[in-house]
């Protein structure tokens, strides 16, 4: 028997044109470790995310891709390490300021205030960086941006979860980040509702943001990012472009001994 990779190989999505990631990195993690109490959840873990560029993280559970995440958005202090946005220091900034200063994130389960409407819970978010009319705009912009410009009015409680995800990025996106970090997206939704999302995200790239990615759909991840960190143990295991990290044999290990993906 041969040892084929369990990993999906990655396709061109339909309606793609190629993006081009382009620049000097937008963001940077110098050596990361992260530990809690006497567990090193990561271990000593670098990247670099270009403008227009898309980094998937993966790796079986319990691996380090939460808390790597947390750590780049500052939910989570790394405990060595440096992490740099736009060519600042970010390492010791709490996780609001820096989406002030344009590192948005989503989170795994959506949290919008169910009482509020869809424009009004874009407009909480709005109001970090903009004031009166121009966050109105603004918020209006991005639901259109996200497809939910007819559902303005509605309160967040009616959305299914294929829009409060959207609602989850709405929110995301008007910060106006440079960058965007994407806590599993995707996983949940039906096939037509993962398409329209893997869309999104590839215009968005398009439009030049960095993305980050956790995502535990593997044929989502391995056809939407440029370039792939597979993580176990919270170490590097393997990282490159997805054609590179699915053929690798201590990824295709770790995988076939995991039943995750
Ligand atoms: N707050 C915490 N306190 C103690 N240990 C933690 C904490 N958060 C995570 N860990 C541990 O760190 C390790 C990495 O967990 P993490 O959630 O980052 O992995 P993951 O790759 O995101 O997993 P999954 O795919 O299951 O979400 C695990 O051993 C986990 O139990």
């Amino acid at each position: 028997m041969t040892a084929s990779s369990p990993l999906p190989e990655p396709t061109p999505l339909p309606g793609g044109v190629v993006h081009a990631p382009s620049g000097p990195p937008l963001l940077t993690a110098e050596h990361i470790t992260v530990r809690f109490g006497g567990v090193t959840a990561v271990k000593d873990i670098s990247l670099a995310v270009r403008p227009g560029e898309i980094l998937g993280l993966i790796g079986p559970n319990g691996a380090g891709k939460t808390t790597l995440f947390n750590a780049l958005t500052g939910f989570v202090r790394a405990s060595e390490g440096r992490v740099t946005f736009a060519g600042r220091d970010v390492t010791h900034v709490q996780p609001q300021a820096r989406a002030r200063m344009g590192m948005a994130r989503t989170f795994q389960v959506e949290r919008p205030f169910e009482d509020l409407s869809v424009l009004e819970n874009v407009l909480v978010a709005a109001f970090l960086r903009y004031r009166g009319r121009d966050a109105e705009d603004r918020a209006y912009a991005v639901l259109e941006r996200v497809g939910l410009a007819d559902r303005a009015a509605q309160p967040a409680s009616q959305l299914n979860l294929a829009r409060r995800r959207r609602l989850e990025l709405a929110k995301a996106l008007a910060l106006e980040p440079r960058m965007l970090f994407l806590d599993e997206s995707i996983a949940g939704l039906n096939p037509p509702a993962q398409q329209e999302m893997v869309a999104l995200i590839r215009t968005l790239a398009q439009s030049g943001l960095g993305i980050v990615m956790v995502e535990h759909i593997m044929h989502v991840i391995m056809s939407l990012s440029d370039h792939v960190i597979c993580m176990a143990f919270g170490e590097l295991l393997a990282e490159g472009d997805p054609h590179a990290v699915a053929a690798h044999p201590d990824v295709i290990r770790a995988y076939l001994g995991d039943d995750n993906d």
